[in-house]
């Protein structure tokens, strides 16, 4: 197994044994999620160590899908065992002409109704790597054991 293969392994490890809920319908970009990240940043799991958080990952090209996709997430929400922990929502597919809007993915999936823990919303593509760098700035946002202190 060669070092890029060892690297992937344990990155996909990471989100085995962090705290990071990695979750969405069949083909919506899951893998496709974990690997352009792997891809993008070296350094960024020193950071995401510990980060509780659920990344919920929606298909935006397959509009067909959405109701579906709205109803999963609010019923894996109901889990008293995920009570407060902060949601990002991952439109994918944006490189597609028919994904949604994010305002209509926000509007379909009715995440204004979702009161009860942190909830944000980003239009990615894992297929060209758009916004990939905003999810690991929230992730790392999220880390339960990175302390970040100012220098000044
Ligand atoms: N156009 C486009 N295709 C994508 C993107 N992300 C993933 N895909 C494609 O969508 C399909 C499903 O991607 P996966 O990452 O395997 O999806 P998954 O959610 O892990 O799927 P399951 O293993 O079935 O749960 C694959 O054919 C990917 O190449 C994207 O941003 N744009």
């Amino acid at each position: 197994m060669g070092l890029w293969d060892s690297f992937l392994n344990w990155f996909r490890r990471l989100f085995q044994e962090a705290e990071v809920s990695l979750v969405g319908l069949q083909n919506a970009g899951k893998s496709a999620l974990v690997n352009a990240i792997a891809r993008f940043h070296t350094t960024w799991e020193l950071y995401c160590r510990g980060a509780s958080a659920i990344l919920y990952v929606v298909d935006a090209a397959d509009r067909d899908s959405v109701p579906i996709s709205k109803s999963e997430l609010h019923d894996f929400l109901m889990k008293s065992s995920l009570n407060g922990i902060p949601l990002l929502v991952l439109g994918n597919k944006t490189d597609k002409s028919e994904a949604l809007s994010k305002q209509a993915l926000m509007d379909q999936l009715s995440l204004e109704t979702i009161t009860d823990r942190e909830v944000c919303c980003y239009m990615i593509s894992c297929k060209d790597s758009i916004n990939i760098d905003a999810v690991i700035d929230w992730l790392i946002n999220h880390s339960k054991t990175v302390k970040r202190i100012p220098l000044v």
